[in-house]
């Protein structure tokens, strides 16, 4: 007989043991990633796993949405994939469709921001929502937000000391840590799906996560105040570690997490790839943090062409297709992970963009530019916390206007008084005043944005941490010398 669980005598849980299981192989033992082999010449497609995946008409039929693209793509002539891009494992898609995950019309592929997920054929723009992939609550790991707390799925059984551990902590405030213990206990049993999708997660060395950055690295971020809060991340894990396995415990517990380290790793996991979801289960709503496998590879793009959905009826969570979006085959499929800034980014993922339209510069200057008469000159509209480029209007360059120009609509000081139109000389004294602020925030760093770029080409041996920082960086530089540009711009448009 199975072992009862904690949280089926807590909550009796109303979930079917999983259906299909593959059998054992190995203990997942993270550290380096798996990609298909030989390397690709002429890649190969994603071949058919087992079983055979309904329908798309018959899925369809399940759900208020527009029929998923077919499941399985025939051979194709033309790689819209540039080579350096590698795909994922066969076996990547087996362990997942064993188990009842289905993905429409895309591939995993190994690119430049790590594993994506990309379109593997053109879909037409819809009124309604598509889904692209489905991922049975069974195969998620899950843990609610608020008292009484509750995971799924329901796999600790009573009297483990993780269970304690995880209940010694507080729902709202440590939601990661908790997460990651639930996280390693999945590591360690038994058959468990996470044994085998582990061999998918980046390792320690290809986690971008800055819980892994030594200090060196954290100092090349220039950037004090991000790196003494990642400095106190550090600290808070390595603290709930010797707290809690820093002792002579059971061995069921230890080897759960030998050294701080592993510790540390599986917090970077959980932070990097969980997302927080409201879930109705029978009558309850729960707002849940949950790890997401599948949905966990699609990277992040402020302008995000899919989104994700719980489906309640069959308990599934789907990533669909936002109406209204054309997409071409080889197109990155993306979700909004955040409206943040940089710095913001890189304490939960490890990454930055030299082009989000949220990042924020502080200018200490008096000077002020006319927010209408720059916002027209780019075709930027919406109120100031919302702005977005309406590139359906003819634009000043083409290209220039991105999420650089955004940010730069919404970090410069503006002013705005009803009607009064913005006098030449005084708009082009005040961008000027901006501009030599900006060239004065350049000078401050120890590098320059052609120095970053040169160690970035140049250290191949380069850490994943140190890469990040120096990105980090260069990503904050480049947003400068973007609003120096935009402004020489504006003194154009405005003045002549
Ligand atoms: C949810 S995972 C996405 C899958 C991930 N790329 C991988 O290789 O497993 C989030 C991580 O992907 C990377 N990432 C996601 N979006 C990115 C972006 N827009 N630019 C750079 N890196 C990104 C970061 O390393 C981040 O921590």
């Amino acid at each position: 007989m199975a072992t009862p669980t904690a949280s089926a005598l807590l909550h009796p849980s109303p979930l079917p043991p999983p259906s299909l299981r593959l059998p054992p192989r190995h203990v997942a033992a993270p550290g380096v990633r798996r990609l298909a082999q030989p390397l690709r010449a002429g890649r190969p497609r994603l071949q058919a796993p087992p079983p055979a995946p309904p329908a798309a008409e018959e899925v369809a039929e399940q759900q208020d949405v527009t029929p998923p693209l077919r499941l399985l793509e025939p051979p194709q002539e033309e790689d819209p994939f540039p080579p350096e891009m590698e795909p994922a494992d066969p076996d990547f898609y087996r362990i997942g469709y064993a188990r009842m995950m289905r993905a429409y019309g895309i591939e995993f592929l190994e690119g430049p921001d790590g594993m994506g997920v990309y379109a593997s054929r053109d879909v037409e723009p819809l009124r309604r929502a598509r889904v692209i992939m489905e991922i049975p609550l069974e195969l998620m790991l899950t843990i609610t937000q608020k008292k009484p707390w509750m995971f799924f799925p329901d796999i600790i059984p009573l009297g483990h000391p993780i269970f304690d551990i995880i209940e010694s902590t507080d729902p709202e405030m440590d939601w990661d840590l908790r997460l990651a213990c639930l996280l390693l206990y999945a590591f360690d049993i038994q058959d468990n799906f996470w044994q085998l999708y582990g061999d998918f997660l980046p390792g320690p060395d290809e986690c971008t996560s800055l819980l892994l950055a030594p200090k060196e690295d954290l100092m090349e971020l220039e950037d004090e105040d991000l790196a003494s809060e990642m400095l106190k991340h550090q600290q808070r894990a390595i603290d709930f570690w010797q707290k809690h396995w820093d002792k002579a415990v059971p061995l069921k517990l230890k080897r759960l997490a030998r050294d701080h380290e592993r510790f540390l790793w599986a917090l970077s996991i959980v932070q990097s790839r969980s997302v927080n979801l409201k879930m109705r289960m029978g009558a309850f709503i729960q707002d849940a943090n949950i790890l997401a496998p599948y949905a966990d590879m699609l990277n992040h793009s402020p302008n995000a062409n899919c989104f994700l959905h719980w489906r309640f009826k069959d308990r599934m969570l789907e990533v669909m297709i936002k109406a209204g979006h054309a997409i071409k085959k080889g197109d990155e499929m993306t979700i909004d992970y955040m409206s943040g800034v940089n710095s913001k980014f890189m304490e939960r993922y490890g990454f930055s963009s030299p082009t989000n339209p949220w990042e924020l510069i502080n200018f200490s200057s008096p000077a002020k530019i006319h927010m209408d008469s720059f916002l027209s000159v780019f075709n930027i509209a919406g109120l100031h916390d919302e702005l977005y480029h309406n590139s359906a209007l003819p634009s000043v360059e083409t290209n220039f206007v991105d999420g650089a120009v955004v940010a730069a609509a919404r970090a410069l000081p503006t002013w705005s008084d009803g009607d009064v139109p913005a006098i030449p000389s005084v708009e082009r004294k005040s961008a000027q005043v901006l501009q030599e602020e900006c060239r004065q925030m350049l000078d401050s760093f120890s590098t320059t944005i052609e120095q970053d770029q040169q160690i970035l080409d140049s250290d191949v041996h380069i850490s994943k941490t140190r890469e990040i920082a120096v990105k980090y960086r260069l990503h904050r530089k480049m947003l400068l010398q973007k609003i120096i540009e935009s402004l020489d711009i504006y003194q154009d448009r405005i003045l002549f």
